[in-house]
């Protein structure tokens, strides 16, 4: 015992002098210590550069990818690009982790303090203003979202981390006796790593999802390979060095740029013995395959939201509509892509409320901005067979932005929303337009009368990417009868139901 409280000290003691040393050198030293760039000096003129980590040494690569600002179009960030060839060291890098890990309850033990140290340190970074405004504004620099958007993701990593610190992290690791039948035997469960595992995370949340996915798989003992989207790779490479500084063995994660088709091919060579994927559904679906089924998936979501027969607090409810379906102009896995709205709703200023909040949206704070992995044409095309659907119209937006320089590879559209009657997203013909997830500002609007509950349950039955819902009622009766028919990885119900929003301690299964 003795001993493992002297290492913790000791091990403690050495980042802690380089913190030290920063806080008195952070009132005159205008750059942080861990990173490699100014989050708002990035430009064609001074591009940012994106390295890999592997075996504990920061690499290049002999292919530089070069990253278009989202804004203006300018050759902004550098990435090294692992190529189908250059993929053996990151290959030998996870076999070197036994199947066991790098620690378990009977290994390495001080391991769970060492990163609940970690947790400490990282946590307290991202709580100084100088640090969480770096991250926000490289957030937004890759992944153009609102100040706020984006600070909100930087604080709820904050909040994971503080989660995780001191003797958090060895209690998770926690495990369960029961008793046997006869004197000396007892079944023991532990809580056991997979060893070397892979983490693939997409664009929209470039620093909450990698960081809390790459810390719950090394607090018990995986050695994780990192791949986010290179579009945002840039935020989790300096999260990365700021982790390092905190106390993270170098060798402890990889860390890898690459398309697609590479970490494929990576995927297929290392053989990690668990890959968690988020993203599309079309990718999540190919792995489930070639990993022969060791793979945790997070997909797409077409989030639903019912207002019930209950009219309450028009303001707020038309507010949260508008966060729902537009913050991040779109792109959250959760936004709201369906809202089903009960007749009582249609009296009301709803709608008008919803369009003028959808107005105030403008690109100078990014409240609404580029989209990532649409073009505004293909959003267009979608919107323009949808209003083909007999009964169908524009309510609002439905055009480009304008007075904007984003380049043409991304799209940029006017938070728009469609109505479509229900009869007619119900026909087998029109059901798969209807429900299709648009990864930008664009939702669908439809009605339902008081008797026509069971055709929108009906509706959410035939769906098949259940992510998250919201019920807006106070009817408990109503909100029985919904949540009961129902399947989502969240629901939200109560007057103040939302699709988004999350904090850190929702679920996100499905
Ligand atoms: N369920 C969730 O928690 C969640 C969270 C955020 C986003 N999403 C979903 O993600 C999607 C948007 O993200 P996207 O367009 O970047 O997704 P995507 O599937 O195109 O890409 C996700 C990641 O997978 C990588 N990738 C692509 N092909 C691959 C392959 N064959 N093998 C290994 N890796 C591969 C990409 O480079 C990227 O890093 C939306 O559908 C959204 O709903 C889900």
């Amino acid at each position: 015992m003795y001993r493992v409280v002297a290492s913790r000290a000791f091990r403690a003691g050495a980042p802690q002098k380089a913190f030290g040393c920063w806080f008195n050198l952070s009132r005159s030293a205008h750059t942080l210590p861990f990173a490699t760039l100014e989050a708002d000096e990035i430009s064609g003129s001074k591009p940012g550069e994106v390295y890999n980590l592997v075996q504990g040494k920061w690499t290049g690569s002999s292919n530089w990818s070069t990253l278009l600002d989202p804004l203006n179009g300018e050759q902004f960030i550098r990435i090294a690009e692992v190529g189908e060839k250059e993929i053996q060291p990151y290959v030998e890098s996870l076999s070197k982790c036994p199947k066991h890990g790098l620690h378990n309850p009977f290994k390495s033990p001080e391991r769970y303090l060492l990163y609940g140290d970690i947790s400490t340190k990282a946590a307290h970074m991202l709580s100084l203003p100088k640090v969480s405004n770096f991250f926000t504004r490289l957030i937004q620099r890759v992944s153009p979202k609102s100040y706020q958007q984006a600070l909100s993701e930087v604080q709820v990593t904050q909040k994971f981390l503080e989660n995780f610190c001191g003797d958090q992290v060895r209690f998770l690791a926690r495990s369960f006796a029961v008793p046997g039948n006869h004197l000396g035997q007892q079944s023991h469960g532990y809580r056991w790593p997979y060893g070397p595992v892979a983490i693939i995370t997409p664009f929209n949340f470039p620093l909450e999802i990698p960081l809390l996915q790459l810390m719950g798989a090394l607090y018990m003992g995986n050695k994780p390979i990192l791949k986010v989207d290179s579009k945002v790779s840039i935020v989790m490479e300096q999260m990365i060095r700021l982790l390092h500084y905190c106390g993270l063995p170098v060798e402890d994660v990889d860390f890898i740029n690459s398309d697609g088709k590479t970490m494929n091919k990576l995927l297929m060579e290392a053989n990690p013995r668990m890959t968690l994927f988020t993203g599309s559904s079309r990718v999540a679906e190919k792995l489930a395959v070639d990993l022969k089924g060791r793979v945790k998936l997070e997909d797409a979501g077409f989030d639903w939201k019912i207002l019930g027969p209950d009219v309450n607090e028009v303001d707020y409810v038309s507010w949260v509509c508008d966060q729902d379906a537009y913050a991040c102009s779109g792109q959250k896995c959760s936004a709201q892509s369906v809202l089903f709205m009960h007749e009582n709703w249609s009296s009301t200023s709803l709608l008008s409320k919803m369009k003028d909040l959808a107005d105030r949206r403008k690109l100078e704070d990014l409240t609404v901005g580029p989209v990532l992995t649409f073009t505004t044409e293909a959003m267009l095309e979608h919107m323009n067979k949808l209003l083909k659907v007999p009964g169908s119209k524009l309510l609002f937006g439905g055009e480009e932005l304008k007075n904007h320089s984003i380049p043409s590879i991304y799209g940029a559209l006017k938070p728009t929303a469609v109505f479509v009657p229900l009869e007619e997203i119900l026909k087998d013909g029109n059901y798969e337009l209807v429900t299709r997830e648009i990864f930008g500002p664009f939702q669908i609007v439809t009605e339902y009368k008081q008797d026509q509950l069971p055709l929108v349950l009906n509706a959410l039955e035939r769906m098949h990417a259940h992510l998250t819902a919201a019920v807006v009622s106070n009817d408990p009766l109503f909100l029985q009868e919904v949540i009961g028919n129902t399947v989502n990885g969240t629901t939200y119900a109560g007057l103040r139901a939302r699709t988004t929003g999350a904090p850190q301690n929702h679920w996100w299964v499905k």
